[in-house]
């Protein structure tokens, strides 16, 4: 479902035109134009690592639209959709939803922003999320910000996040921790391998980990400038 626009370029006095390929793919009965051509930064970590917290300083900061998989997820259950109890299940237990429920979510939240710079926070989780993410959208994250923290202090935020997740009890952390070792380290893994993983200490206080991920998000010539 390829197609071709033609873009005008501006090079020194003559206006040339080239062709450049643009992706177009169909989402629902929406055409989604163009989403290869967006910048998009993954956030990895385990439950509780502090991936959401430091998603709203660096949107404040930084201009990114953030897009959480968990909270379209919970949306879409809330929303009252036809796939509502079959998340609803999975969460529950810990499990991670199929691929094309969540890249459809991510998809259209991508489309309704109007950016073009993207945080994507808890996705892919899996192998599956992330081949069938990059097989549908021709995106390559620019980076993965991967946030390192040990069980122990996870499990210890999430029990004190108090925000009436159904998820956030002692037998579904437990669960989760399983599944992100199994499932969602790899991707981390094969990122790695592509140069593409930017660790983070995230067991500090909020603002210490917020000073490492501006790090991160600041371009070399500013740094030496500053
Ligand atoms: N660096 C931190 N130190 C202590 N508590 C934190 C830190 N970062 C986040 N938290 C708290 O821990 C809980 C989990 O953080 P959250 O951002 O929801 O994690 P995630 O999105 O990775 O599941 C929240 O209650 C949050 O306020
Ligand atoms: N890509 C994703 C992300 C989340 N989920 C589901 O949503 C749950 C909560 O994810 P979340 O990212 O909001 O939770 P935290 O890891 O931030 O605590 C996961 O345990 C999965 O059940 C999923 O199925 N697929």
């Amino acid at each position: 479902m390829g197609t071709v626009v033609e873009t005008p370029v501006k090079e020194a006095d003559a206006t040339v035109t080239v062709k450049k390929p643009t992706v177009v793919f169909v989402l629902g009965k929406h055409f989604v134009l163009a989403l290869s051509s967006v910048f998009v930064v993954i956030l990895s970590g385990g439950p509780g690592s502090g991936k959401g917290t430091q998603c709203a300083n660096i949107v404040e900061h930084f201009g990114y639209t953030h897009l959480s998989a968990g909270d379209l997820l919970r949306a879409e259950i809330k929303s009252g959709s036809e796939n509502g109890t079959m998340i609803q299940n999975m969460i529950k237990e810990g499990k991670i939803v199929p691929s094309e429920v969540t890249i459809k979510l991510l998809q259209k939240a991508m489309e309704e922003s109007g950016n073009d710079k993207f945080l994507i926070d808890g996705f892919p989780r899996n192998e599956e999320n992330r081949a069938a993410f990059e097989a549908v959208t021709k995106i390559e994250p620019e980076f993965v910000l991967f946030f390192d923290c040990s069980e122990e202090e996870m499990e210890r935020r999430i029990l004190n996040r108090n925000q009436g997740r159904e998820d956030d009890n002692v037998e579904t952390i437990r669960k989760r921790f399983k599944v992100f070792l199994e499932s969602s380290l790899p991707v981390v893994q094969y990122y790695e391998a592509k140069g593409k993983v930017r660790k983070i200490d995230a067991a500090k206080p909020v603002a210490e980990v917020f000073d490492a991920v501006k790090a991160v998000f600041t371009p070399k010539d500013e740094k030496a400038a500053a």
